[in-house]
């Protein structure tokens, strides 16, 4: 059971509401409390009749950190192109100036945390796919549970304005008790049925490989990542509560994901970390190359070997691992990964993959890093820049935040960014899912196909389409 003081709430929001009037504007109020382990996937799901539309969920592939937010409190977004990573982290950061933070604890992740990400290629036009989410779009949610290494917390945030009085703390009572009593409401939804699978353009794509090998072997581009979408219909709106937990069961071993934002919800379970920060230590990944899981361990085994040994593959994770060596030396004064890549297994592929770490230097933003690693040719290719202009010139596709950063940063700046694939966009009774592969000189366009078809496995089962 969960207990909170209401006096201490009472007499705090008087002091923010104070603050809020003697500045002029509104201020930020939170507070932190320790309360005993709740489900996260309950969490989220108790949610959705007062917050439908204004939730997020956050899990690690090692449940070392979990985060789900219900509200918002604050919208941090804007479409705008150039330094777009450093607007956020200035907007966050003077959002934050003068807030009043209850927070005796010492953990990441508690507190003020805003959570969202970043559109893959700014510049890329536009088509309505992705019309419900800004290029830079976070939320600070209004409660928030996070699962830190085991012990739980949940943050309210509230924004007190000059004109707020007694009926604020009211409301905040209300809520977070509507919150704690709906916890154990059993969640009935029942599954919508999938009518329809429309391959978007598959001859057109395969063809776009095939130039882009092309182009590949007559330099200077060495590396380009192409992507591709499925596009489902249901005979009902899509429960994205039931797609969540299905992903939660079926790809724990990945970054699981949902964003909500003016009706959509943006989800996935990627098994791709770009970046975590805390204090000055960084960890990436270098995660290319791919070959499917056997059916038998014997068979399994086999192809992860070949993996380890296969040029074309080992050049494609070879300029991942070029590129993000090169990006943290700039900002860390010690980089160490290892010099062959191992493999990481998931449910449906193995990938070759590389973990960095490194120790960043004092003045090194976690959205800095997220800007010299984004996007990493992993997703992009290499050159970086040369490789986005090929993307968008030759793709069909309206990435949005397919492919991009993902993740959340805490009020003093630690976080945590993965990339967003093995993802789809859920609008009503349609759902959208991508799937992309590295292309490389030696690439085969027919295996690049059925490479990408293995990608879209995770969130078709998990969705229903499978
Ligand atoms: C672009 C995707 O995967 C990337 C991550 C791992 C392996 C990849 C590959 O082998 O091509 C891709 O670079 C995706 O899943 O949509
Ligand atoms: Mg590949």
């Amino acid at each position: 059971m969960v207990t909170i003081q209401e006096t201490e709430l009472k007499e705090r929001v008087f002091l923010a509401v104070k603050r809020a009037k003697e500045l002029g504007r509104p201020v930020l109020f939170c507070e932190v409390h320790k309360i005993d382990m709740i489900n996260p996937i309950s969490f989220f799901n108790c949610g959705k009749n007062r917050f439908l539309g204004e939730r997020f969920f956050w899990k690690d592939p090692s449940d070392e950190n979990v985060l789900v937010g219900l509200g918002i409190s604050k919208q941090i977004q804007s479409d705008q192109v150039t330094d777009r990573f450093f607007h956020v982290e200035k907007e966050w950061k003077n959002f934050l100036t003068d807030s009043l933070i209850f927070n005796p604890y010492k953990e990441m992740g508690i507190g003020p945390v805003m959570f969202g990400g970043f559109s893959f290629d700014p510049s890329k036009e536009k088509t309505n796919l992705w019309s419900k989410f800004a290029d830079s779009l976070f939320h600070l949610p209004k409660y928030m549970l996070s699962i830190m290494k085991g012990q739980t917390f949940l943050t309210t945030n509230i924004v007190c304005t000059p004109n707020d009085d007694d009926s604020l703390f009211n409301k905040i009572m209300e809520e977070r008790n509507e919150i704690f009593t709906s916890l154990h409401n059993r969640n009935d939804s029942k599954r919508a049925n999938l009518v329809e699978t429309l391959e978007i353009l598959p001859e057109n794509w395969v063809k776009t490989v095939e130039e882009v090998v092309k182009d590949l072997k007559a330099g200077p581009l060495k590396k380009v990542v192409l992507a591709r979408e499925l596009r489902l219909l249901f005979d009902d709106i899509i429960e994205t509560d039931a797609v969540l937990s299905h992903l939660f069961k079926q790809q724990h071993d990945s970054f699981i994901f949902a964003f909500e934002s003016n009706g959509d919800c943006f989800i996935g379970a990627s098994p791709e970390r770009l970046v975590k920060k805390r204090g000055e230590n960084v960890f990436s990944t270098c995660l290319a190359g791919s070959i499917p899981r056997g059916e038998t361990e014997r068979e399994d085994k086999i192809l992860g070997e070949q993996l380890l040994n296969d040029q074309k593959n080992l050049i494609e994770h070879g300029f991942v691992v070029e590129m993000i060596k090169e990006a943290l030396e700039e900002s860390c004064q010690e980089v160490i990964l290892p010099a062959k890549p191992q493999l990481m297994k998931i449910r449906d592929i193995q990938h070759l993959y590389t973990p960095v770490i490194g120790k960043c230097h004092q003045d090194t933003s976690l959205l800095l890093l997220v800007e010299r690693l984004h996007p990493t040719p992993a997703l992009g290719g290499l050159p970086k820049i040369g490789a986005v202009e090929k993307i968008r010139q030759v793709e069909d596709l309206d990435r949005g935040f397919y492919a991009a950063p993902l993740g959340w940063v805490d009020y003093n700046g630690d976080g945590e960014f993965a990339v967003s694939i093995r993802s789809g966009l859920i609008q009503g009774k349609e759902a959208s899912l991508f799937a992309g592969c590295g292309v490389v000189a030696d690439s085969d366009a027919e295996s690049e196909y059925l490479e990408t078809g293995l990608k879209f496995r995770p969130m078709l089962r998990a969705i229903g389409g499978e």
